[in-house]
C-alpha cells in the first residue's frame, strides 16, 4: 500500500472539462471531415486492491468515457454456470454456456451494472468463491477468448472511448 500514502501529499484534484485537459489526445486535436476524432481506449491493470477500479472510474468520469470492469464478466460467467449446474471444470461445457451467456454490462462509470439473464448480479459475483473459481480459467481457454471478444466489442462500441479495468 506504499504508493497510496503519497496521495495525501497531492493537491486536491482540479476539475477540468475534458477538452481543457492537457493530456487528452482525442480532444486536443479537433476532428475534421478528413480526420475524424478517434475514441480513446485506456487499459488499467495491476495487483488486486491496488486501486484499479477507483482510478478507472475516476478517469472515465473525468474524460466522459465508458467504464468496463472486465473481471466482472468472468465472474458473471462463473455465477451463471453455477446457477445452471454446469461443471466449471468442464471447459467445453463452460465454453458452450459462454456462447449464449445472456450478459448485460452497463458501462456508465456513475452507474455500472452487471446483469445475467435479467438478474442484477453486481453483489452476487463479489463472493470469495466466485473470485476463486472465475480466476481458474487460463487465458487460452475458449471461454476466456470469447469473453475477450465481448470485451473488445463493448470497448469499441463506446462512442467516445472506454476505460477498461483489466487486460482484454
Ligand atoms: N488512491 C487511493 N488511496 C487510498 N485508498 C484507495 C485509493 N484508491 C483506492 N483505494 C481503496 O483501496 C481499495 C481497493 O480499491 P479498488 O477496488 O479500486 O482496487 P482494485 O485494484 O480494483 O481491487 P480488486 O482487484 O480487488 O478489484 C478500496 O477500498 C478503495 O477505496
Ligand atoms: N479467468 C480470468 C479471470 C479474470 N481475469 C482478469 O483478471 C482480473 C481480475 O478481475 P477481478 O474482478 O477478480 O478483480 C481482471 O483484469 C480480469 O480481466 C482473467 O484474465 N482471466
Amino acid at each position: 500500500m506504499g504508493w497510496f500514502s503519497g496521495a495525501r501529499q497531492q493537491r486536491p484534484p482540479t476539475r477540468r472539462r475534458p477538452q481543457e485537459h492537457p493530456h487528452v489526445p482525442t480532444t486536443s486535436t479537433p476532428s475534421t471531415p478528413d480526420r475524424p476524432r478517434r475514441p480513446v481506449v485506456v487499459a488499467v491493470d495491476g495487483p488486486s486492491g491496488s486501486g484499479k477500479s477507483s482510478v478507472s472510474r475516476a478517469v472515465a468520469r473525468r474524460l466522459g468515457l465508458a467504464f468496463l470492469d472486465t473481471g466482472a464478466m468472468y465472474r458473471a460467467l462463473t455465477w451463471w454456470c453455477l446457477q445452471q449446474g454446469v461443471d466449471l471444470d468442464d471447459a467445453e461445457a463452460v465454453a458452450a454456456v459462454c456462447r449464449t451467456l445472456p450478459l448485460e454490462m452497463g458501462t456508465d462509470p456513475d452507474a455500472t451494472t452487471v446483469a445475467v439473464g435479467g438478474t442484477d448480479v453486481a453483489a452476487a459475483i463479489r463472493t470469495t468463491e466466485i473470485a476463486r473459481r472465475s480466476a481458474a480459467w487460463p487465458p487460452t481457454s475458449t471461454s476466456a477468448r470469447r469473453l475477450r471478444e465481448r470485451q473488445r466489442d463493448l470497448i469499441h462500441g463506446a462512442p467516445n472511448g472506454c476505460v477498461a479495468e483489466g487486460a482484454t
